[in-house]
């Protein structure tokens, strides 16, 4: 299983939290990315943790003030950007550009959907992975993957049926590694999340929890 932490733009310190997941992956030996604000990319891809983007522009070089150029990110250290993002959400025509500057700067990357419908249209459009992230259940208490077990099962067939090449993760609520266990158990690939590490007391224990069963 691949652990995708975004950070969001919740208020903890991304190079601690970087430092705790390149640790845990280390110790683990379970893939662990951190996906922080752009302007902290370079402070943590430091760490030497796995980096990602929380979003690229669609657009190439030239006068696009305001975007976040894929080459930038890449040349600070990300190694991966997610996109379309329920808190970021682009018109598909976005989506498809965002893909192809992702490409032209070697990113990885994950396309978001809110539900099995939006995964299927969006794994048609080549991306590395995808995440299904019930909007209703993100920043809450329950996972996915106990409170909607069928829109994992789904999502994963919905991408499947697409292009079996595309990892299917999941996220929304996802906060303990018997959460972790359960989307395993689902289909799902990899976990994305955010509050349960970002807003957790001690973020360290709570990425050794998530990594506990693996
Ligand atoms: O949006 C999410 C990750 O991108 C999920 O957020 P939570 O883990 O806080 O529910």
């Amino acid at each position: 299983m691949f652990i995708l932490v975004n950070l969001k733009a919740y208020p903890c310190d991304p190079v601690e939290v970087a430092e705790a997941a390149r640790d845990v992956a280390e110790e683990s030996g379970v893939r662990i990315a951190v996906s922080p604000q752009a302007a902290h990319i370079e402070r943590v891809a430091e760490t030497g943790v796995e980096t990602w983007a929380q979003h690229v522009s669609p657009n190439d070089h030239g006068s696009y003030t305001g975007s976040t150029l894929a080459e930038a990110v890449a040349d600070a250290g990300a190694e991966g950007t997610l996109l379309n993002h329920s808190e970021n959400r682009l018109k598909l025509a976005d989506i498809d550009a965002s893909l192809d500057a992702a490409e032209r700067a070697g990113l990885e990357t994950c396309v978001c959907g809110n539900n099995p419908e939006q995964i299927g249209a969006v794994a048609a459009l080549g991306p590395d992975s995808v995440a299904v992230e019930p909007p209703e259940l993100i920043g809450g208490d329950v996972s996915v993957s106990t409170a909607d077990p069928d829109i994992v099962v789904d999502a994963v067939d919905a991408a499947g049926a697409v292009d079996e090449s595309v990892d299917v993760y999941c996220g929304a609520g996802v906060s303990t590694g018997d959460d972790v266990l359960a989307a395993q158990d689902l289909g799902a690939t990899g976990i994305l999340l955010a509050s349960g590490v970002a807003k957790a007391a001690d973020p360290r224990a709570a990425l050794k929890d998530l990594v506990a069963g693996l």
